[in-house]
């Protein structure tokens, strides 16, 4: 059984600089799509053309703003903000204390990259945590619209070189020595946004938006500070893209991951009208009950992660060589977590999957052998 495919109207949307976009006018899908070469595009052929306009139009834009800056760390739009060494040396200090707390196989992977992107990917991560945070942490009670717009006036400051903390200046900095966009930033204070308003998504158009939200900006706020590797020959578009997909992949695999733990807060991140297709609904979920059709959805659901997955591996190799590793490490772990669900035979109900320490660290030596790849420097 495939996934249905629905060309459903979607609603317009307002990109950061005020202009309303008709999203019935689709970037031409040649200029953002790599060819799917993977065995998920055999089984689920209509992933290929995947229309997710809405999202495509908010990549390009990133694209164009930031990737022909990509490597370059004199010129920027962005006000310098002016701190002290030991001011900055604390402050990222603390960021990398958040990230070796909340994420430890990932900053392992980390240690590879030059110091400065070290920090600077740091400084990231804390940013994206913290902005996650609003919405998931133990405050999210407080939640509101005005919280979430005062969040994202502080970013406009901290890119402006104006941060109302320690946590912030890092990234100040962060902004002033690559060339970053504040687009990608802006949109995963969107995604959070969404997320207070929305609690079931009709179809993967609508769950890939909010995908590209919270997760495909990580992918494309990170590329400017891996860097593309000088023998690339590949585009920037492309590598972006593929930045995005694994910001995607990991998302879908969070999802799939958390469905029980979801349910239980009454929240549904799964495709209605592929649930329906499959016979079940939202009555399924809130069983926590599986069965053999909810088996054979889920393995539908696992294939397309996967899918984003292989189309993410062939950018990892074009990235600098001292940046692959984490991405290797993020891409293998993440992917890990779809084989734990298969080991739980489908359960992801009432069971969490989960990749075990020991596990986790065997991935580190495949992704480190993964990142010496230079495969596709010659092909395009
Ligand atoms: C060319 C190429 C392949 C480049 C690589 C690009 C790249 C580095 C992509 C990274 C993609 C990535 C790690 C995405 C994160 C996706 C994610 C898990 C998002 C989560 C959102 C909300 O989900 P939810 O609430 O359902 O989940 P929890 O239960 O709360 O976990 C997030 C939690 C949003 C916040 C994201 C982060 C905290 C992660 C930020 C990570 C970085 C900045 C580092 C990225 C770098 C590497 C090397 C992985
Ligand atoms: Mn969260």
């Amino acid at each position: 059984m495939s996934l249905p495919f629905s060309t459903a109207a979607k609603p317009s949307i307002t990109l950061s600089n005020g202009r309303l976009h008709n999203p019935k006018f689709t970037v031409p899908r040649a200029e953002l799509t790599m060819v799917p070469r993977q065995r998920g595009a055999r089984i689920l052929p209509e992933l290929s053309n995947h229309g997710v306009s809405l999202a495509d139009l908010h990549v390009q834009e990133v694209v164009e703003r930031q990737s022909q800056n990509v490597n370059v760390t004199n010129e920027y739009p962005y006000k310098k903000a002016q701190f002290s060494p030991s001011f900055l040396k604390d402050a990222y200090e603390s960021c990398r204390n958040i990230c070796a707390e909340y994420a430890k196989t990932f900053y392992l992977g980390t240690l590879l990259m030059t110091e400065e992107r070290q920090r600077a990917i740091w400084a990231i991560y804390v940013w994206c945590r913290r902005t996650d945070e609003l919405v998931d942490g133990p405050n999210a009670d407080y939640m509101s619209s005005s919280v979430l717009d005062r969040w994202e006036k502080r970013l406009q400051d901290t890119f402006n070189g104006r941060p109302y903390d320690m946590l912030d200046a890092a990234l100040s900095d962060t902004v002033s020595k690559f060339p970053l966009d504040i687009k990608p930033f802006r949109d995963m204070i969107e995604g959070m946004r969404m997320d207070t308003r929305k609690c079931r998504y009709e179809t993967f158009q609508e769950l890939y938006l909010y995908c590209y939200y919270v997760a495909g900006t990580v992918g494309l706020m990170s590329v400017p500070i891996m860097g593309i590797a000088p023998e690339s020959l590949v585009s920037p578009q492309t590598i972006y893209n593929a930045a995005l997909y694994l910001g995607i992949g990991n998302q879908l695999t969070n999802i799939l991951r958390d469905v029980g733990e979801d349910a239980s807060r009454g929240r549904v991140y799964l495709p209605q009208d592929e649930l329906s297709h499959f016979g079940l609904c939202d009555k399924d979920v809130f069983s926590f009950k599986v069965n053999d059709r909810w088996r054979e959805f889920m393995k539908q659901q696992i294939t397309r992660a996967r899918f984003y997955f292989n189309l993410a591996e062939e950018g990892a190799s074009q990235l600098d060589k001292d940046s692959r590793w984490p991405v290797w490490s993020s891409l293998i772990l993440y992917r890990e977590i779809l084989n734990a669900i298969e080991e739980n035979d489908y359960d992801n109900l009432k069971k969490r999957a989960y990749v075990g320490r020991a596990k986790r660290l065997l991935m580190l030596p495949l992704a480190y052998t993964k990142s010496l790849s230079t495969q596709g420097f010659s092909l395009q």
